[in-house]
């Protein structure tokens, strides 16, 4: 069972919202409802999460990401639609369930911090637990084990202002993570850092996932921060979301103009995978090596491959093989089989632009020569995933 479900969830402002919703179905856009004096905060949102992932809601200003998350914890009744957590519908609960569930199995992160200044780390550590109503000897413990997880053992009897931005924002985690909760809703929580220390606490964040293995949603205005986090990304615009999938599909399949003209500033190295860029072994047997030896078997291709990586090893990670050594990269899947190759040519190409969305990842006339041995029939390039 998934640990979250959104269905078809709506959120409208202002006057009549039901019957703006009948609208939005019959295909109005936000502008048409502006005009009415009402706002389409949240239009049809549908997605799952499961457990252990880290589900990203990516998009600009105003696109309704914070809206959306308020309804997925209850704060913010939906005006259609509903959210199922662990299979329950949150929007039928009765206000009292409603904040149990959200006091013991809900955490939120937000942007600034929200740490109490006259509370020592450590108090404000235990602050979820003291709603919850958790004994003292008990919150102490707790807290001072989710200070050592997020790297801030030492720190229980400081205050707040004594902490850097970064720190602040780990105790700030570390509150989420010590009342155990299940469900972490992070809200922009690492956009007020600077670049470098917003960067380790992603590597922290990725680190603990790792280990916890919580549900993740966070919420970001930032596509390169969505996509280090994101096991699945959602993109919305005016309200909609306008795509939902990996960080791969978005760059190498982005639904549309606006969700490519994001992927621009994106490092495509650093993103996609040799499992996501690699040809099928066929398009290179038959060829000869560099040492004159014709590849016939697997077995030929991973002796000449200047190196084996896994499916999910970043593309970046190949440049230095591919540099010195004419010979595709060998791919192979978890037992060791070779299941892809990557010549250095198909590495140049697939650094280029992302393809318009009426492309697949086969029609690419640049990388053809480049792997080819069967006409130009077929690359043999593994589709990527659309959702
Ligand atoms: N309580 C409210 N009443 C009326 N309109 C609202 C309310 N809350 C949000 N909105 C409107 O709904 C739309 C979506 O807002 P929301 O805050 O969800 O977007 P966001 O993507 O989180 O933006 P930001 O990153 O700036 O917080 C905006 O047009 C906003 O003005």
């Amino acid at each position: 069972m998934s640990r979250l479900q959104a269905e078809n969830l709506y959120k409208v402002f202002g006057r009549r919202p039901d019957q703006a919703v009948r609208k939005l179905e019959d295909g109005a856009d936000r502008d048409e409802l502006r005009a009415d004096g009402t706002t389409a905060a949240v239009i049809d949102a549908s997605f799952t999460v499961e457990p252990g992932q880290i589900f990203v809601v990516m998009g600009l200003s105003g696109s309704g990401k914070s809206t959306l998350l308020r309804m997925l914890n209850g704060l913010l009744e939906p005006t259609a639609g509903r959210v199922l957590f662990d299979g329950q519908d949150l929007t039928a609960l009765a206000p009292r369930e409603l904040r149990h569930v959200r006091s013991t199995k809900i955490s939120m992160v937000f942007q600034h911090f929200a740490l109490f200044p006259h509370r020592s780390v450590l108090d404000n550590a235990a602050y979820g637990l003291e709603v919850q109503g958790v004994p003292k000897a008990e919150r102490i413990e707790r807290a001072t084990e989710a200070l050592q997880l997020t790297g801030l053992a030492g720190w229980e009897n400081s205050w707040p202002d004594e902490l850097s931005g970064g720190m602040q924002q780990r105790v700030g985690l570390a509150r989420a993570l010590a009342t155990d909760a299940d469900l972490l809703l992070m809200d922009e929580s690492f956009s007020a850092l600077d670049p470098l220390i917003r960067r380790d606490m992603q590597d922290q964040l990725l680190e603990l996932q790792k280990r916890l293995k919580k549900t993740i949603v966070f919420i970001t205005h930032d596509l390169n921060e969505a996509m280090r986090l994101g096991d699945r990304i959602a993109v919305m615009r005016d309200g909609r979301i306008v795509q939902l999938g990996t960080a791969e599909d978005i760059l190498v399949t982005p639904a549309n103009d606006y969700v490519a003209s994001f992927t621009q500033d994106v490092d495509r190295s650093r993103v996609l995978t040799a499992g996501a860029i690699m040809a099928e072994p066929h398009t290179v047997m038959g060829s000869t090596t560099e040492a004159g030896t014709e590849l016939r078997t697997p077995q030929d291709v991973l002796a000449a491959a200047p190196a084996t990586v896994e499916e999910s090893t970043p593309v970046i990670e190949l440049f230095g093989p591919c540099s010195t050594s004419a010979d595709p990269v060998a791919v192979t899947d978890g037992k060791g089989r070779l299941v892809g190759v990557v010549p250095g040519s198909r590495l140049l190409a697939v650094l280029g632009d992302p393809m318009k969305p009426t492309e697949s990842p086969q029609v690419k006339a640049s990388d053809n020569d480049a792997v080819q041995n069967d006409g130009g029939k077929n690359d043999g390039v593994k589709k990527v995933a659309r959702v």
